[in-house]
């Protein structure tokens, strides 16, 4: 690890406990916190979290948006009745082509939201508890340089206190430390949990799909450099876990997030862009059936370049 790494995961690591909210009550004073749920089906578990939140932080959340990331279920029905503001992804800037997956539904809550600082939690979390989204909150509202918080948290999975973060440990923490060594201090690199500031929010590009923490991460640097992030110890989270097919899926978009970013910075060749459809097999009753899914990314422009 950089020696540069080790100082600041010294120096820019916290813990939720060290959030508490009476203090970020006082630290807040008058800038505005939005906290946004991309939600793709999630009806099981996302009308408890935004009953946690409206419950037991309302002194310090301004406004509470659920970004229906086209689901096939009645999450937006739960969601409004536990009392947040539903917007459909899709009919968000209605005059821009659609795009597609989470980084899409997080890129077009900035338009729909007016706070200053933004938080992300995932829709899916099972257990949901305050911290997640105090622990985020702590630094953005207690340190002017801090522009970006993420969470980190133990994700037992199947019976075993780590078994999560799958892609997280098979892809994105080798190509970080490949690539991005500065940002191996993140715990959670792909962590859904994080708090930024709108002010460099709506200054970087978006990737769409499942390509956006990582993108967001690599950006940040890029916009502000490694002290302006910081990361908060949450504990543990317990999501809805995918299929390891949807994760295979979920890595090449990883992996096109990479290569963006490298291509970008000119450390790799534009002359031979990466496929985009990705061949994974199931066996059927007459031998393996050959399943071929587009995981090709988008990228949204900076908002603050985008004429509503
Ligand atoms: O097209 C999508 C895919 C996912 N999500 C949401 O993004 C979060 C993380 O996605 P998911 O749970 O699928 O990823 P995982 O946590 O399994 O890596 C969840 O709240 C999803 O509902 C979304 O809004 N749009
Ligand atoms: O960290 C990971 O490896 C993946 C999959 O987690 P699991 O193996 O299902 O616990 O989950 C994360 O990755 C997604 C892509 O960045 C994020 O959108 C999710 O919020 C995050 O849970």
């Amino acid at each position: 690890m950089l020696p540069e790494v080790h100082g600041w995961l010294r120096r820019r690591t916290s813990s939720a406990g060290d959030w508490p909210v009476q203090d970020l009550v006082a630290a807040k004073g008058d800038t505005t916190v939005s906290v946004v749920l991309p939600a793709r089906d999630e009806r099981e578990t996302v009308g408890e979290i935004v009953g946690v939140i409206r419950r037991e932080l309302a002194p310090l959340v301004d406004e509470l948006v659920v970004i229906d990331s086209r689901s096939t279920d009645d999450t937006a029905r739960v969601a409004a009745r536990a009392g947040a503001r539903v917007h459909a992804q899709d009919e968000i800037l209605p005059g821009l082509k659609p795009m597609d997956g989470k980084g899409e539904a997080l890129w077009k809550s900035l338009a729909v939201t007016s706070g200053d600082v933004l938080v992300f939690a995932d829709a899916d979390i099972r257990n949901f508890r305050a911290s997640l989204i105090l622990g985020v909150l702590g630094p953005l509202l207690s340190d002017p340089t801090v522009m970006y918080a993420k969470g980190c948290y133990d994700r037992p999975l199947h019976g075993t206190p780590n078994g999560g973060g799958r892609v997280t440990e098979l892809v994105a923490r080798p190509l970080i430390n490949l690539y991005w060594p500065e940002l191996a201090g993140f715990i959670q690199p792909l962590a859904g949990e994080y708090a930024g500031r709108r002010s460099a929010l709506e200054r970087i590009p978006f990737l769409t799909g499942y390509a956006v923490e990582l993108g967001l991460l690599i950006d940040l640097l890029e916009l502000g450099g490694l002290d302006g992030l910081a990361q908060v110890d949450l504990g543990s989270r317990e999501h809805a876990p995918q299929c390891t097919e949807a994760l295979g899926m979920m890595s090449a978009q990883i992996m096109l997030a990479a290569w963006s970013r490298l291509e970008r910075q000119g450390r790799i060749s534009s002359v031979a862009p990466p496929a985009t459809r990705l061949c994974q097999f199931r066996r059927g009753l007459e031998g393996h059936e050959v399943l071929i899914r587009d995981i090709g990314i988008g990228e949204r422009p900076p908002m603050i370049t985008v004429n509503p």
